[in-house]
């Protein structure tokens, strides 16, 4: 831990402590690969558009001012656990969230993603990235604070954007299929990508601390695209900024998750840049990605998103398949292999939340 965050907080790590039915919830356990009484279950963007009650109260609102208005946050945040049980609440915010509350002029388009006003491409530009304080983000601390107090014994999820899926948006200035401004900057000019990347990892870092030390009880890092790089690349040109990420918090008692799409062949990597539990998308069946993740850490997935469109009974066949191919993990938490997508129903969501814990009880 920083000497500034605890100067910020007055605590050291030892310090912030998650309370104890929160750390026996079934969620926890399963990320600590102990004993649990079902299958926990939570989605990635489970708060969002498929939801009714969202959508009335983003009405009106940009996305990135609903993330700074604790009020918002913390309804948004618990409209998933309210309607579907499920064993998780993720916090409502972006992976862009500190980029933008550093100062970096940015918006979130509504049906496209992260637009970046001026995308960073040379040393110049990467003065404008300086390193992420509490103080930045009040809101956060305020909404967790707020959310932890109403979620009982349901863990909340903290989360960032990993160094690599950030600078894809800075660099890219938006989304992108290909990254090719992103790889021409890291084989082009590798010296001024490792500052990119170390720059990004400080306020990442900075970022997951403050959700930790305001009472967020894990960690989830998303490189959603880092399945665009081989894997030799990935180990020298990302892997380790995402490992001071994960080293930063390493001294909570906080389990730390890693996802990315697509990233059937880096899924060792991730586990090796420091993460408990390895999220995994839907192209490599959970038994494989155990061998390929090796001992010691815990699983996250990995529904096809777009089974949820199926009748029921489909829903059902293909989650035995996922609860089959995790009967032999140390730990397992069900998710999707990527986020709830817009058009999906939510009954669909609260029927397979139940269908999960029925079928996995012990
Ligand atoms: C890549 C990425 C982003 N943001 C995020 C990622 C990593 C996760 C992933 O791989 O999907 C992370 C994120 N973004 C959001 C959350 C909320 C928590 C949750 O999962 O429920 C989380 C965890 C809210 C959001 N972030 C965004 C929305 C939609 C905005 C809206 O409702 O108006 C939500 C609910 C906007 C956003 N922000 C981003 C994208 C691609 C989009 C979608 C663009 C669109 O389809 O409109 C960047």
């Amino acid at each position: 831990m920083s000497e500034r965050s605890q100067q910020q907080t007055g605590r050291t790590a030892a310090q912030v402590s998650v309370p104890a039915a929160v750390r026996d919830s079934a969620f926890l356990r399963a990320c600590r690969r102990e004993p649990v009484p079902h299958t926990p279950v939570w989605f990635m963007r489970q708060a969002g558009r498929s939801l009714p009650e969202y959508r009335k109260v983003r009405e009106g609102v940009p996305m990135l001012e609903s993330c700074m208005r604790p009020d918002l946050v913390t309804e948004i945040t618990l409209q998933p656990v309210r309607r579907h049980g499920v064993d998780a609440a993720i916090f409502f915010s972006d992976i862009v969230v500190p980029l933008k509350a550093i100062g970096v002029d940015l918006d979130i388009k509504p049906g496209v993603g992260p637009v970046v006003a001026e995308p960073v491409r040379t040393r110049a530009d990467l003065e404008r990235l300086r390193p992420l304080d509490a103080s930045d983000v009040p809101y956060v601390t305020e909404a967790i604070g707020m959310l932890t107090a109403e979620l009982g014994s349901t863990p909340l999820i903290g989360f960032a954007g990993a160094p690599f899926t950030l600078a894809s948006y800075l660099i890219e200035g938006g989304p992108s299929r290909t990254y090719e401004n992103t790889k021409a900057m890291m084989y082009g000019d590798p010296e001024l990508w490792a500052d990119l990347v170390d720059r990004l990892s400080v306020i990442t870092s900075a970022f997951l601390r403050v959700q930790i030390e305001a009472g967020a009880s894990a960690v989830q890092l998303f490189d959603s695209w880092a399945g665009a790089l081989a894997p030799a690349d990935y180990r020298r040109y990302v892997m380790p900024a995402s490992r001071k990420v994960f080293d930063s918090v390493a001294g909570y008692d906080v389990p730390r998750i890693h996802f990315g799409v697509g990233t059937g062949e880096l899924l060792g990597l991730m586990g090796e840049a420091g993460a408990d539990v390895v999220g995994v998308d839907w192209r490599v069946p959970l038994d494989e990605a155990a061998r390929r993740v090796g001992p010691g850490k815990a699983l996250q997935g990995n529904l096809d998103p777009t089974v949820l469109f199926a009748p029921r009974e489909a829903v059902r066949a293909k989650t035995d398949e996922v609860l089959a191919a995790a009967a032999g993990l140390e730990g397992h938490v069900f998710n999707l292999g990527h986020g709830v997508m817009p058009t999906t129903d939510p009954d669909a969501l609260t029927h397979l939340v139940e269908y999960v814990h029925e079928r996995s009880a012990r």
